[in-house]
């Protein structure tokens, strides 16, 4: 499309959604999300039927460095949970009616080979970032090619991605000041529940790593030195996904990290992604301003999984519902203003 024809098919988009049978605006940023939508799938009647949330997971050296309230076995214990159904995520899903897949992305120690887990380890979880390079540089490649065949490989209009990674706010938190050049400490926050002291400690570790690094990286840099392996993979889903003409659902804080890397690496998918919620992990309100983004819920929620991208969908599906569905004056013959004739 030139910009001409955006601009003219954006125009046809305003006028649908404004002689649809409200006053004009009264649905709010539900209009928004129905343009944003019409723009993603270049049509005038969006369908959403059908989302999918894909949680990658992986392990982060850092976390052997003290960095998390939750030691890193819990990683691939809850890869578990979420193979038996009982997590969160699980949860919201089923309720939702959304399927779940589970992506081994590189859980510390040996292969899982659970029955329906997707196995797509880059390693036994990253190196610690604070001693040297999460990953290589092929191991970047590696993840963010697993992720766009991932993405191809799964149905649905929107694409939904969760995390579960122990450790991985301290790497979002890296990886956003190194990608942006934010401060370091509007960016570190509790995660699973680190008390005051031991966010100094977690902030006091990756202001360590930060200066290990001089210079200014690209986001391909950024990524070979901090990681993580789920991040990267998300990065890589995320992208394929909006340069398919699907929508993205995006999550909380490292989600969003992801997203962040991921626009970064390919500007042009920044219209479709839909930031669900506003996480309360410190940085995420940082992160999202500095992309622009309005998050759709604020629910207090500090989880991942992709547990607040579930809870957007069905707003999601709403505007696209009002845009497809929902009567014009004409068709309804119900008069539009005070100045019509009937
Ligand atoms: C039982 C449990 C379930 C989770 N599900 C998501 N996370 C979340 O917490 C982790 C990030 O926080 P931090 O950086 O402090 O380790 C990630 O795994 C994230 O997905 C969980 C954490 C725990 C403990
Ligand atoms: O915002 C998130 O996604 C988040 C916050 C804290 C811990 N885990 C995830």
């Amino acid at each position: 499309m030139t910009d001409q024809d955006r601009a003219a098919f954006r125009a046809s988009v305003q006028h649908a959604i404004d002689t649809k049978t409200k006053p004009p605006g009264s649905l709010g940023r539900i209009e928004d999300l129905a343009m944003q939508v019409a723009l993603v799938q270049r049509s005038l009647t969006p369908r959403m039927a059908q989302c999918t949330l894909t949680i990658f997971a992986a392990d982060h050296g850092i976390a052997t460095e003290g960095v998390s309230a939750f030691p890193q076995a819990v990683t691939r214990q809850m890869v578990g949970n979420f193979l038996a159904g009982g997590a969160a995520a699980n949860v919201f899903a089923a309720q939702l009616g959304i399927a779940v897949q589970v992506v081994d992305a590189g859980v510390a120690g040996p292969a899982m080979a659970a029955p329906g887990l997707i196995d797509r380890r880059v390693g036994a979880g990253t190196a610690s970032f604070l001693r040297g390079p999460a990953m290589t540089p092929a191991q970047v490649e590696q993840a963010l090619a697993a992720g766009t065949a991932i993405a191809g490989a799964t149905s649905g209009d929107a694409l939904a991605f969760g995390e579960m990674g122990i450790g991985n706010t301290a790497t979002a938190a890296i990886l956003a000041h190194k990608l942006t050049a934010l401060p370091l400490d509007v960016l570190v926050g509790r995660g699973t529940g680190l008390d005051d002291a031991g966010v100094t400690r977690k902030h006091d570790i990756l202001a360590r790593a930060a200066a290990r690094v001089a210079g200014t990286l690209t986001p391909m840099e950024v990524l070979a030195e901090y990681g993580g392996f789920e991040i990267v993979m998300m990065a890589g889903a995320m992208r394929a996904t909006a340069q398919a003409g699907r929508v993205v659902l995006v999550d909380g804080f490292i989600a969003t990290v992801a997203a962040l890397a991921a626009v970064q690496l390919a500007p042009e998918i920044r219209p479709a992604l839909v930031f669900a919620h506003q996480s309360a992990e410190a940085g995420h309100s940082i992160v999202l301003e500095w992309l622009q983004a309005q998050p759709l819920l604020s629910l207090d929620m500090r989880l991942g999984e992709g547990t607040g991208a579930l809870l957007a969908w069905p707003m999601v599906q709403a505007a696209a519902a009002m845009l497809r569905d929902m009567a014009s004056f004409d068709s309804a013959g119900v008069s539009s203003g005070v100045d019509s004739e009937d």
